[in-house]
């Protein structure tokens, strides 16, 4: 990928496209196309065509999706899988249509089964049922990752996809509703400690154990494949570790300094009781996240108290 290449990063203001903007940028490409979902709306078929026969990228990086926590994906099922699908089928055709060289579709580690072995191999993918809580938005990231194989099978186009496991980092998003559980507990511990709550409500059983990798580690390796990986199938992203989140709740009271109490709040849901990413695959092309979860969360932590999030 040469450096004055025209690389279009949709979905640069949310939490992953904005990481890659900040490493494209640190690694000397200048030429980024960015648009805004007000400016270009990816659901819209004609839009989207227009978009790509004027701009003419060279390279895709697809990071705008409808993304959201276990209660957001469970709750508005329909918007889920039909925006995902929508953006996706149209970024992906239309790169197709206009010659883009290459480009790398993200998905997600919830497109393996809920009861997969663990850690979860990329060739756990279709071999037995989903999580009910992210079904749709799990079947979008497994039509987007099967799109891009099929367009490269049928038209040897370089589209390649990552499955990242769960991020946090800049630009998350801290509603207490929607977001995912590090953002929503950092939040939750925050606003108890400023407000001396003698509680704070975490929802499950807090025994289901999830992988959690810092943004710009994500970033790095999302670098590293648009550079180094032109293979079919799927590639799997995450740091090889995970944690209870009973584990995560007191890592993040003690990261604020609350000293109050952890409850759990059983009557919502737990999800998929594991899904730690079996990380040999990219770690074999010579790739390791480096941001171990307790430093990501200090850091982030210090992001979080200067605003930098959706919905604080
Ligand atoms: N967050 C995670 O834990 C996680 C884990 C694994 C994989 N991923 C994957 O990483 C990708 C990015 O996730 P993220 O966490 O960065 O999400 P995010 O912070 O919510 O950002 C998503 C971006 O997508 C854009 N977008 C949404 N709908 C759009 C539309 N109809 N038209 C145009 N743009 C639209 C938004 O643009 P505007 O800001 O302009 O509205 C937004 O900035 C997704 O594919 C997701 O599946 C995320
Ligand atoms: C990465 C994403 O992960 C999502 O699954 P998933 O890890 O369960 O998503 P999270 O919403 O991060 O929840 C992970 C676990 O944390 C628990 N949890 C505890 N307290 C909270 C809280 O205050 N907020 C939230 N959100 N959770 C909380 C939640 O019940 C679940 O067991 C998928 O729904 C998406 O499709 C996507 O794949």
């Amino acid at each position: 990928m040469e450096l004055n290449a025209k690389i279009y990063v949709a979905g640069h203001r949310g939490m992953v496209g904005s990481a890659m903007v900040r490493r494209l940028e640190r690694a000397g490409y200048t030429n980024l196309v960015v648009r805004t979902s007000a400016e270009l709306d990816l659901r819209n078929q004609t839009a989207v065509e227009a978009f790509f026969a004027v701009e003419k990228p060279e390279y895709v990086v697809l990071a705008a999706a409808m993304v959201g926590g276990i209660h957001a994906n469970n709750t508005y099922r329909a918007d889920f899988m039909y925006s995902n699908l929508m953006i996706q089928n149209n970024v992906i055709h239309q790169s197709h249509v206009h010659g883009v060289a290459k480009l790398l579709f993200l998905g997600s580690s919830c497109i393996y089964p809920k009861l997969a072995a663990q850690p979860l191999r990329e060739d756990a993918l279709l071999t037995g049922l989903l999580e009910p809580t992210n079904e749709p938005y799990a079947l979008a990231k497994i039509a987007g990752v099967k799109m891009c194989d099929a367009y490269r099978a049928q038209y040897g186009d370089n589209f390649i996809s990552a499955m990242p496991t769960n991020l946090y980092g800049p630009n998350d998003n801290y509603d207490l509703h929607n977001s995912h559980v590090l953002p929503a507990l950092l939040r939750k511990f925050h606003e108890a400690q400023q407000q001396q709550l003698p509680e704070v409500q975490v929802w499950g059983s807090g025994r289901p154990r999830r992988e959690f990798m810092h943004v710009d580690d994500l970033a790095e390796a999302c670098l590293f494949l648009l550079q180094h990986y032109n293979e079919p199938g799927h590639i799997n992203v995450g740091t090889g570790e995970d944690v209870a989140i009973q584990e995560l709740a007191t890592l993040i009271r003690d990261v604020v300094g609350y000293e109050g109490r952890i409850q759990f709040d059983t009557t919502m849901p737990d999800g998929t009781p594991r899904k730690l990413m079996d990380v040999s695959k990219l770690t074999a092309l010579g790739w390791k996240a480096t941001i171990p979860l307790e430093q990501g969360l200090r850091t982030v932590y210090q992001d979080f108290l200067h605003g930098t999030g959706k919905n604080l």
